[in-house]
């Protein structure tokens, strides 16, 4: 896989009213075509600086940024802050706009990415009478009719309801099959079973970058994170002994690591781990984070 982005050694340095912070320190890193990237960090960790300087949209203070000749595209937290039509169709037209598209062209392809997020309004919606999920919707719809190659999520899920939040994810997941580079920044932990890489950000720093398995695994909770409720189970499992075989990441890898055991492995594994008795491990494992 080609790079798409690379930095070495970044470092963005902010001015407070009487000090300096490092909102990005020493941070390398590259970023493959097709990736999905998740980044995770608590507040004030410089997400959403290393967002903007991914996206070519902010300044480094030292290091260095190499972008592939490629549309990078930034979705940010608060889809207010980013729509700048009063329709649903002028909000379309304005990205198109910029990228010349020809006029005759714009009802076509704003269709056609209104569909790729599923988003069902007519044209003529007033912005005002979307839902904030359906306004995040809009904004990727409003990303794609440029056909970017890479679009950063800032924090996009964070206004929104569990069923909006999964739709998202499952819309990106989607284009990211297609061969859109994803690169998604959160807070939960549990939106990362996407990614194929996982950086976590402390302080402006890289705190680990690797595999989510690994990450889920070995590194989420000691960083502060719960992990996933699947990963939480399977951690109580294997904490009574029971061999998965696997580290499952999803519901459906949990279910197949439980459906690969042999009968007689099976029921030791219900015999020693009752649902009642698993709420409990997971309840005494979140107790001891
Ligand atoms: N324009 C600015 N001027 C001064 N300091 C800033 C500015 N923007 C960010 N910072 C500081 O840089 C650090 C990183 O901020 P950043 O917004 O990147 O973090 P974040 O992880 O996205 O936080 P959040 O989750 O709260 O959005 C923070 O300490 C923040 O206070």
């Amino acid at each position: 896989m080609s790079t798409l982005i690379t930095l070495r050694n970044v470092s963005v340095i902010r001015r407070r009213i009487d000090s300096l912070i490092h909102a990005l320190d020493d941070i390398s890193l590259d970023v493959s075509r097709g990736q999905w990237l998740g980044v995770i960090g608590r507040n004030g960790s410089g997400k959403s600086t290393l967002a903007r300087v991914l996206s070519g949209l902010g300044r480094v203070s030292g290091g260095d940024v190499t972008r592939a000749d490629a549309q990078i595209r930034i979705i940010l937290q608060n889809p207010d802050a980013q729509i700048v039509g009063e329709t649903v169709f002028e909000d379309l037209c304005f990205g198109m706009e910029n990228a010349c598209i020809p006029p005759n062209d714009m009802p076509a392809k704003a269709l056609q990415a209104l569909e790729a997020v599923g988003l069902h309004v007519s044209f003529d919606t007033p912005i005002l009478h979307l839902s904030g999920g359906q306004k995040q919707l809009l904004c990727v719809a409003s990303a794609l009719v440029t056909a970017p190659d890479c679009i950063v999520f800032d924090e996009s899920t964070a206004m929104l309801d569990p069923l909006s939040r999964q739709h998202l994810l499952e819309t990106v997941s989607a284009l990211h099959q297609r061969g859109l580079t994803v690169i998604w920044i959160t807070q939960w932990s549990s939106e990362l079973t996407y990614a194929d890489m996982v950086l976590a950000l402390e302080d402006g720093h890289i705190a680990f970058h690797g595999q989510p398995r690994e990450f889920f695994y070995d590194a989420c909770s000691g960083l502060g994170y719960p992990p996933p409720y699947t990963v939480q189970v399977a951690m109580a499992l294997f904490e009574r002994g029971v061999d998965l075989s696997t580290k499952p990441m999803t519901p459906s890898e949990l279910h197949q690591a439980l459906e690969s055991m042999t009968p007689f492995e099976l029921h030791q594994a219900v015999e020693s781990a009752t649902p009642f008795e698993l709420h409990q491990a997971v309840e005494s494992r979140r107790g001891q984070e």
